[in-house]
């Protein structure tokens, strides 16, 4: 999914990704994925300033609640559990009854607003088993250091989902997300804002990477939903390149 949320309107933006669900639903998608913050929208001060761990907490149930109606998996994006000064910005699969199957905390928070207003996690990303795949999650610049998704990967993640929050910078989308799904061997999707949001002008390009790098679907710069049927990792074959089984981590680890 990638649209234009309103920040601190969540009512709004929660009726956005319930329409998006319903009609990802009606196309077969078995999973939605939304963007970075979306339900709060991506304005880190007004979330720390005025919303309360009640809120959140209430955000996250009429979260769980939309993936139950509409029967489909969700990744969404929220304010952690805490108040202001203790949650991070996490992202939570819901199962399509409405089920928290796990979740991730941002480790790369990004620039000082974000960090004045979060805290950064510190655990790797979980491998989250649906629909048949080792399914992963990280946040917006957290694929932009490719240690995460090299962790991920080396955890057994085939589909590394991504809510992003990217203003200005189309390289991301463009070079990295493809570069990230190729050198890790796995499908990496990119769900990001557009339009305007507390000041930021959002790039849209969402985009769908496959295990070879290859694009299995994108977006421009305006709202939309893309489909894409995503798979497990593909066995590297006769001809490789065989990255993950041939990483020398015992040296990698002395020189990083
Ligand atoms: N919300 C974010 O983490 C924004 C990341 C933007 C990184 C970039 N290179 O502009």
């Amino acid at each position: 999914m990638q649209d234009t949320a309103q920040p601190l309107d969540v009512a709004g933006n929660l009726a956005m990704i319930e329409a998006a669900a319903g009609r990802s639903r009606e196309q077969g998608a078995e999973l939605l994925l939304t963007p970075e913050l979306f339900p709060v929208g991506y304005a880190p001060a007004q979330i720390r300033a005025e919303l309360s761990a009640e809120q959140v907490a209430q955000t996250r149930a009429e979260t769980a609640a939309i993936a139950q109606r509409s029967g489909i998996a969700m990744v969404v994006s929220l304010p952690g559990v805490g108040g202001p000064e203790e949650r991070g910005i996490t992202a939570v699969l819901f199962s399509p009854d409405g089920e928290v199957l796990g979740e991730h905390q941002k480790v790369q928070l990004f620039g000082p607003e974000e960090k004045e207003s979060f805290r950064p996690g510190s655990e790797a990303p979980a491998v989250i088993r649906l629909g048949g795949l080792n399914l992963g999650m990280v946040i917006c610049y957290d694929i932009e250091f490719p240690e995460m998704a090299r962790a991920a990967a080396a955890a057994g993640v085939e589909v590394l989902l991504v809510p992003t929050a990217l203003a200005e910078e189309p390289r991301v989308p463009q070079l990295l997300v493809p570069a990230r799904a190729l050198e890790n061997q796995m499908t990496v999707a990119y769900a990001n804002h557009c339009g305007l949001e507390d000041g930021l002008s959002f790039d849209g390009l969402s985009v769908v990477a496959g295990p070879r790098g290859e694009i299995l679907g994108e977006l421009g710069a305006e709202p939309g939903l893309l489909l894409a049927e995503v798979g497990p990792r593909p066995a590297s074959g006769e001809a490789g390149p065989w990255y993950l089984e041939d990483r020398r981590t015992e040296l990698h680890r002395q020189w990083i």
